[in-house]
């Protein structure tokens, strides 16, 4: 068990971090956290004020590695990218991309896989350049494989300068899902009951939800220069609060954010109401 009681990143804490093998798995905490959170009015403004922060990304460092999610949040956002491309010229011609999280046995024609998802969304709309663009490779039966792989991806593309994240309605950013600790690198994860039945939305049936999903580690993403966070409604208002005013906990995979040094939380009022 570590005890600290003193400051990371210049935010005061007192924290007890229980390390078990190696990994995090607990870690409660008197929050200090000075999380910047843009307050935006809806969904539009937030997709807009969410899209400049990731254009002043590009334009400021043409050749970055932006980390890009999935979901129905950055929908918008994505929108407002392919505006400024089409009409601002923004270019994404020296972009890098790695996606956090793909499911695990859709394959990539399949409209609900993620690859198609930012193929549809962004990447068939802007110049980025296809081979710059990565995903887990989710018809990769092999977990170790498709892991390894995409963390070796991630290594050669010199990690990641801005990472994009949602937040799911438990609290997972990628698809870690709420544990007994945070997993460092990409892995092979279970998804919950929570989140199958959040996602069925997209599919005909719960049945046709993949069950198992590949997704980018806690580690990886930590190490982001940047971290970008969207989030829009009063049905993520409760998550909000306990990810960025809670505990830090794997239960709430979010609340280790808290830990970032350059954390961006983008939400519009409803996603912010129960915060003061
Ligand atoms: N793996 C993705 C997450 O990366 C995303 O943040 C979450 C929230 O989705 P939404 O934005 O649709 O609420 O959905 C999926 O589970």
């Amino acid at each position: 068990m570590i005890y600290t009681n003193g400051s990371v990143y210049g935010r005061t804490f007192e924290q007890i971090l229980h390390v078990q093998n190696g990994v995090l798995s607990v870690c409660s905490t008197r929050i200090g956290v000075e999380v910047n959170i843009v307050r935006a009015k809806d969904y539009k403004d937030m997709s807009k004020k969410a899209a400049s922060v990731i254009s002043s990304q590009v334009i400021m460092k043409p050749n970055c590695v932006l980390g890009l999610a999935t979901g129905s949040t950055p929908i918008g956002t994505y929108e407002k990218l392919v505006e400024w491309y089409n009409g601002d010229n923004l270019d994404f011609s020296k972009v890098v991309s790695v996606n956090l999280d793909e499911y695990k046995g859709l394959t990539r024609e399949n409209d609900q896989s993620y690859y198609y998802f930012m193929n549809d969304h962004l990447f068939s709309k802007i110049n980025i350049k296809k081979e710059n663009t990565h995903l887990p490779d989710g018809t990769e039966p092999d977990a170790n494989k498709a892991c390894g792989d995409y963390d070796k991806v991630i290594e050669a593309v010199g990690g990641i300068d801005l990472q994009l994240l949602g937040l799911g309605h438990n609290g997972h950013i990628g698809f870690n899902e709420p544990a007994e600790e945070f997993i460092p690198d990409t892995h092979c994860v279970d998804l919950t009951a929570s989140t199958i039945e959040a996602n069925q939305r997209f599919f005909a049936s719960y049945d046709e939800v993949p069950k198992q999903a590949y997704t980018m580690g806690i580690r990886t993403i930590m190490l982001a220069k940047k971290v970008l966070v969207v989030v829009s409604g009063e049905e993520k208002a409760a998550i909000v609060k306990d990810a960025f005013f809670g505990p830090i906990t794997p239960k709430v995979q979010a609340s280790v954010l808290q830990l970032h040094p350059n954390v961006t939380l983008v939400a519009d009022e409803a996603a912010l109401s129960l915060i003061k």
